[in-house]
C-alpha cells in the first residue's frame, strides 16, 4: 500500500481539511497519515476562526512521522503561517520528500483569510518552488501570479507560464471551479506544456464544501500510486468531479463531499 502524508488544517464538520484529506486517500485505496497544521472553528456555512498549532510541537509532530512512515507522496493543504510553513520547508529539504502537491489556501470561499501579507510573501519567494505541483482555484493564482485572471485564454497562460518559470515553480494546475461558463476547466501548466482537462459543471461551485482539498488529497495519492502529472489529473478529476455530483448536504450551508 502507498502512503500518503496530509499536512492540513482541520475542520470540524468534515466538509474540508484533513478528515476529507484522509477519507479522500482511503476511498482511493491508500494510506494516509496526518499533520495538522491549524485548528478553526468551521460549519458548512462558514469558517469562525482559525488558530495554528505550536510551531515546536509541529516540527516534532512531522518529523517523528515522516521517520516513520517515509511518505511516497505528500499533500500540503491549509498552512496558516509563515512559521508553519518555514518548518514544512525545513522537512521538505531535510527529508528530501518527493511528489509534493501544494494547495495554496489562503482565503475561504466564505472570506475569511488565513495567512497575511508576509506569509503571502514566502509562499511565492521561498516555498511553492520546492513543491512538485500546486493547484491553485482562480483567486489563489491571481495573488500568487499578481495578476487578473479572467478566464484560461491562450494569452493568460503563457503569461502564467513565463512567471513560473521566473519564480521556480515547477507545475501547476489551475484549477477552474469559479471561472464562469458551463464547463469546470483546470489546466495544468509545466515549464514547456499546457494542457487542459474539463467536466460538466455541477450547480454552482460557491455551495459545494471541500472541492480543493479533495481535489489536491486524490491528485498526491495518484501520484504515490505512479502516475505522471497528465495521468494523475485525468484521473483526479474524474474521481473529483464524480464526488461533487455525489455532494450531500449535511448541515445548514453548503453540500459536502462524501467519498
Ligand atoms: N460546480 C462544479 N462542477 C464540477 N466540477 C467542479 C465544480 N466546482 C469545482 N469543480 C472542480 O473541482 C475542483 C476544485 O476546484 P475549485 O476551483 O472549486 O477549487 P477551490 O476553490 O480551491 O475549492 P474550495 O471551494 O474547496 O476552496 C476542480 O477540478 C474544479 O474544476
Ligand atoms: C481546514 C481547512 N482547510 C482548507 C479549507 C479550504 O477549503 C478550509 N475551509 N478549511
Amino acid at each position: 500500500m502507498r502512503k500518503v502524508l496530509i499536512i492540513a488544517g482541520f475542520d470540524p464538520s468534515g466538509g474540508a481539511g484533513i478528515v476529507l484529506d484522509t477519507k479522500v486517500v482511503r476511498a482511493l485505496g491508500e494510506f494516509a497519515a496526518s499533520t495538522i497544521t491549524c485548528l478553526t472553528v468551521q460549519t458548512t456555512e462558514r469558517v469562525y476562526d482559525a488558530k495554528t498549532i505550536d510551531p515546536d510541537f509541529f516540527e516534532y509532530q512531522l518529523q517523528k512521522i515522516i521517520e516513520d512512515i517515509e511518505p511516497d507522496s505528500v499533500k500540503i493543504g491549509l498552512l496558516g503561517s509563515e512559521e508553519i510553513a518555514r518548518s514544512v520547508l525545513r522537512n521538505i529539504r531535510r527529508y528530501n520528500l518527493k511528489n509534493i502537491v501544494c494547495d495554496p489556501v489562503l482565503k475561504s470561499t466564505s472570506g475569511f483569510e488565513f495567512g497575511k501579507d508576509k506569509f503571502v510573501e514566502f509562499l511565492k519567494s521561498e516555498f511553492l518552488k520546492v513543491c512538485s505541483v500546486i493547484t491553485p482555484n482562480k483567486t489563489e493564482a491571481e495573488v500568487i501570479f499578481d495578476m487578473k485572471i479572467e478566464n484560461f485564454g491562450e494569452d493568460i497562460l503563457n503569461s502564467i507560464q513565463q512567471k513560473m518559470n521566473k519564480m521556480g515553480i515547477k507545475s501547476c494546475v489551475l484549477k477552474g471551479g469559479h471561472v464562469d461558463g458551463h464547463l469546470a476547466e483546470d489546466v495544468l501548466i509545466t515549464q514547456t506544456e499546457i494542457y487542459r482537462v474539463s467536466a460538466k459543471k455541477k450547480g454552482s461551485t460557491d455551495n459545494i464544501h471541500g472541492t480543493g482539498c479533495a481535489f489536491s488529497s486524490a491528485f498526491a495519492t495518484f501520484l504515490a500510486k505512479g502516475y505522471n502529472m497528465y495521468d494523475a489529473l485525468k484521473q483526479t478529476k474524474d474521481f473529483v468531479s464524480n464526488l461533487i455530483h455525489n455532494s450531500i448536504k449535511i448541515g445548514k450551508g453548503r453540500l459536502v463531499l462524501n467519498p
